[in-house]
């Protein structure tokens, strides 16, 4: 790989900043927190770091409600710290990306305290969706659309006008056709690109543009992935988008061997494909792997689509298991014994595809959801949903680094911002460090045949004859991966084994495992 396409195989490591470690004491994870941990990073063999938000925030969304996109939230340092996180990921050989958050901004954003103070048909306004509503006195909203957290997508001010927030009221949407929009959202990649990121992770990257009119949406459909609600949903995926992208690329394209990748939650392979056009994204996550269950006809869609997806594209595909908006994988498969088994196998299925792979932080320590109390949930889908949907909390859990209790090394002080429960000792990293045939291991030692191995070459990918029940593909370097979902186990294929994640000894591959050969 070259300094210009590195991120075309790049495992990249998910950084959910409050809850990956904490440098201060406060229970809240921070930049100091990450610094701190690159060895862990350095050690488990990762290309790059995807951060989440750390912007000043009034945290209505956990940082996905920005108030200013060109500086640091105190509780998560400053931009001093962020610059020795990068210099000393950089010396490290990581490469280090953020979140770029440009569908809203927060109700705390200059702008919007501005829009508000200006009042209808102001320029200040124009930056964001003001609307007069519906019916008598304008009291119903202008739309029938409803927001992604629950409850109607608009909030009346006192002025009586209506503004869109496709997610939380603190959350308003911004007007992409205001010109100011778009270059202020440049200013905003310059300010980081200046710094030395390597690239972006961005946003509900299908959000951004709305249909003229702002049309009702049509009921919404089954489309098969989970945040995707077929072509009536005018919310999202509006070819104005792709106008954003294509600026976006234009910048990138002056910092050579800078990235996006784009949380596009679109289920139709051709439109999805469109986000990845030679003048937009570099990537895209394939969210099917992300939303599958432990099956292998829905294992191996999530495959055939994501590869459907970007064959006519200059892209490579975008795997992911798990990461901050959905239940974690272990948990997804059975929680438990059985699903961290499966939790492996598909860590070596993820990583044996491909193209570019994402892990969350905890993936490498096996991490479940925890099963929390009501009175600690905090993600805002648990108030908009009126307490029906418990929001996602349960797949953020501080990640547990060392010790025998809570807090796990996660931070010096008494209190985490999620509670974090007993008997974790044996999924800490420290524990798993000294265990060879800990989950950590596993990860360690795939990442490392992945980057040195010739088996891992090329970016076709050939499904082979396997026992029913399995999936079992080849890749043009020679490495062929086999996952075993079939319930008992199956004969061992052909060929010299380089990692098993379970015992493969007696010639046969357990139940739930998988193994990579290379003839
Ligand atoms: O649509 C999104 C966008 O998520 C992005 O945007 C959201 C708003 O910025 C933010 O809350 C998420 O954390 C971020 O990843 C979904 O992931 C959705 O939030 C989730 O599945 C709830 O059902």
């Amino acid at each position: 790989r070259t300094d210009v396409d590195w991120w075309r195989d790049a495992v990249f490591y998910q950084v959910y900043i409050r809850s990956f470690a904490d440098g201060n004491g406060d229970g809240v994870g921070d930049l100091a927190g990450i610094r701190a941990r690159l060895p862990h990073l350095s050690a488990l063999g990762v290309d790059a770091l995807w951060i989440t938000p750390f912007y000043p925030s009034p945290m209505a969304d956990h940082g996905y409600d920005v108030a200013d996109p060109r500086d640091v939230e105190p509780v998560f340092g400053d931009l001093a710290k962020f610059d020795a996180l990068l210099a000393e990921a950089h010396a490290l050989g990581i490469r280090v990306t953020v979140d770029l958050v440009p569908n809203h901004s927060s109700h705390r954003h200059e702008w919007f305290e501005a829009a508000l103070a200006a009042g209808p048909g102001s320029p200040e306004r124009a930056r964001y969706l003001f609307r007069d509503g519906r019916g008598p006195d304008g009291a119903e909203p202008p739309n029938n659309w409803p927001s992604v957290f629950g409850g109607p997508a608009w909030t009346r001010v006192p002025d009586g006008q209506w503004y869109l927030h496709i997610f939380a009221p603190e959350q308003p949407d911004l007007d992409f056709t205001d010109p100011e929009v778009l270059a202020d959202l440049e200013t905003t990649m310059r300010f980081w690109l200046d710094r030395g990121v390597d690239g972006f992770r961005i946003d509900v990257a299908h959000g951004m543009a709305k249909p003229e009119g702002l049309p009702d949406m049509l009921p919404m459909e089954d489309t098969g992935l989970l945040d995707d609600h077929g072509p009536g949903d005018h919310r999202f995926d509006d070819d104005g988008v792709h106008d954003v992208h294509r600026r976006v690329r234009r910048v990138l394209d002056e910092y050579p061997g800078t990235m996006a990748v784009g949380e596009v939650w679109v289920s139709d392979d051709d439109r999805l494909a469109r986000y990845l056009r030679p003048d937009e994204l570099q990537l895209a996550f394939n969210f099917r792997l992300l939303t599958a269950d432990w099956d292998v006809d829905e294992l191996r869609d999530a495959v055939v689509h994501s590869l459907a997806t970007v064959a006519g594209t200059p892209a490579p595909a975008c795997w992911v298991l798990s990461n901050h908006d959905r239940p974690r994988h272990v948990t997804r498969y059975g929680g438990g014994e059985v699903g961290t088994r499966r939790a492996r196998a598909a860590a070596l299925l993820q990583l044996a595809l491909p193209g570019a792979a994402y892990l969350y932080n905890g993936d490498e320590l096996g991490m479940p959801d925890v099963d929390l109390p009501d009175e600690v949930l905090q993600d805002p889908i648990w108030e908009r949903s009126g307490h029906t949907e418990r929001g996602r909390d349960a797949c953020r859990i501080p990640v547990p680094w060392s010790g025998t209790e809570p807090p796990y090394g996660f931070s010096s002080g008494a209190q985490t911002w999620l509670p974090m429960p007993a008997g974790w000792e044996p999924l800490t990293a420290a524990a798993q460090e000294e265990e060879a045939g800990s989950v950590l291991s596993l990860y360690r030692t795939a990442l490392a045949l992945r980057r040195t191995s010739p088996a891992f070459t090329g970016e076709a990918l050939r499904w082979v004859p396997a026992p029913d029940g399995c999936l079992a593909f080849r890749r043009p370097g020679g490495l062929v991966c086999l996952v075993n979902l079939s319930g008992a186990p199956v004969p061992l294929p052909e060929g010299r084994v380089l990692l098993a994640s379970a015992d493969t000894t007696g010639g046969v591959v357990p139940d739930d495992a998988a193994v990579w050969l290379h003839p």
